[in-house]
């Protein structure tokens, strides 16, 4: 509709309203015929103007229209979402079980996780290539038909080993231990370098070399250094963990370690705390002694299989010579025991030397002196020491860390030690 304009206002002259009923038009005034086109004038503008402001207001509503549609489906879906968890949360659990056989296509041998065992059916939509012995599966609760095959979460053997290609510790980040290193190169770096020698000489190298000292003192250091000389990949696992992490696979983890030491070859299997999986027998009635039982016959038997001139080196460590089971130590096994003392004064400035070489040092810092003041520290607590007065250079914004600043950390670390060998039973090594 078209606007009204002044100029409509100006040709007001031009109408007629004579016998035009003007009380109709809402007009009470009983002016000129001038005054009432005027009137009417007025009154259609404002009732454009009204008619543009519900027009405004009738788009406002209809797209308002549209927003509360789109959230009505929105809203639905939701509904739909949870209607359907809450359905899944009201399904009864299903059982799960591990197969033990299978006897044919649709009967299956599983022994649920209470114990039982069951001869059970299988869903037709499970794919019987996937039902191998071992599988972990779920059961129907009523009928124990097997729905579903689980899969293994993580697979075992991953999560236990470490393994580093290329190792970057060097004999030269090593302190003190001289006699150490040189038995290492002896029985592992040579064997793995030049094996023809010992086969010319018609020796054969030792199997394994056992590592024994007090904790912190550079084994898990020693066995990377020499992994790194012979470019040898690492395979590192800790025998505690080996137990405690996965009950039941101590033996299959064995078997797999050698498997991937063989793979990966040549290689250095590191075996941290031994003692974990190689002490000797104190209560055989015990399940969780069993499983040691177990895992320690699977090491040995992977030991005694083994070729002394292959490309594999076993190295373990231990803090505990004193229980280890004597069936680890007799030839052919670890034959080679090494103890890896604490640092004495000199090895003691050396290694604070080595953790502190990259480290902008005062003029004034006297690593004899700390080495004199740390008689009971092993190479990792030199390590904390070198650590922490790095730490405090750098708390007070120093140039550089000085004298003052090892005394402090060494002041801090070494009462720490005080108080931990308090706690500690004495004569392990003695
Ligand atoms: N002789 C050493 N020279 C240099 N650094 C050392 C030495 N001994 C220990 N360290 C430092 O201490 C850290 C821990 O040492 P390492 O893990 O080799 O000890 P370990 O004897 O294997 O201990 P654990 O028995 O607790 O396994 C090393 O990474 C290294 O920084």
């Amino acid at each position: 509709m078209s606007e009204t304009t002044d100029s409509d206002v100006n040709n007001h002259e031009r109408y007629d309203f004579t016998g035009v009923n003007k009380a109709e038009f809402g007009y009470a005034g009983a002016g000129s015929e001038e005054d009432f086109s005027k009137y009417l004038l007025d009154r259609m503008r404002q009732l454009e103007s009204r008619n543009s402001m519900l027009k405004e207001q009738c788009d406002q509503m209809e797209s308002e229209k549209r927003f509360v549609e789109s959230q009505k489906l929105k809203y639905e879906r939701e509904v739909r979402r949870l209607q359907s968890e809450i359905d899944r949360l009201k399904t009864v659990p299903l059982v799960v079980a591990t197969i033990m056989d299978v006897i044919s296509n649709d009967k299956i041998l599983v022994r649920s996780s209470t114990g039982p065992q069951f001869m059970v059916n299988v869903s037709q939509y499970i794919d019987d290539d996937s039902l191998v012995p071992g599988t972990k599966v779920a059961l129907n609760q009523q009928t124990l038909a097997i729905v579903d095959v689980i899969p293994a979460t993580e697979d075992p053997t991953v999560s236990a080993m470490e393994v580093v290609e290329a190792q970057d510790v060097d004999f030269n980040d090593v302190g003190g231990l001289d006699e150490q290193i040189q038995e290492l190169i002896e029985s592992v770096e040579l064997p793995l370098l030049k094996p023809d020698s010992f086969a010319r000489i018609g020796i054969s190298p030792p199997k394994g070399v056992l590592l024994y000292g007090e904790p912190g003192t550079g084994k898990t250091l020693l066995a990377k250094a020499v992994a790194h000389r012979t470019q040898a990949t690492f395979v590192r696992v800790v025998g505690s963990e080996l137990i405690q992490k996965y009950i039941g696979d101590g033996a299959k983890l064995v078997r797999d370690l050698f498997d991937m030491a063989r793979k990966k070859s040549p290689s250095i299997l590191f075996i941290d705390e031994l003692d974990a999986i190689a002490s000797r027998r104190l209560n055989d009635t015990n399940g969780a002694d069993r499983e040691v039982q177990r895992t320690l016959m699977q090491l040995l038997a992977e030991m005694d299989g083994f070729d002394s001139r292959g490309e594999i080196r076993i190295i373990a460590a231990t803090n505990r010579l004193d229980v280890l089971d004597p069936a680890i130590l007799r030839p052919g096994r670890f034959d080679r025991v090494v103890y890896v003392p604490m640092p004495d004064e000199e090895a003691r400035a050396n290694i604070l030397k080595i953790h502190s070489r990259y480290m902008n040092l005062g003029e004034d810092v006297d690593f004899k002196k700390l080495a004199r003041m740390t008689e009971t520290a092993s190479g990792a607590d030199l390590n904390a020491i070198a650590m922490e007065a790095g730490m405090l250079a750098v708390r007070f914004d120093k140039e550089s860390i000085g004298m003052q600043d090892f005394l402090e950390s060494t002041r801090k670390v070494m009462s720490k030690l005080e108080s931990k060998q308090e706690e500690l039973p004495t004569g392990m090594f003695g």
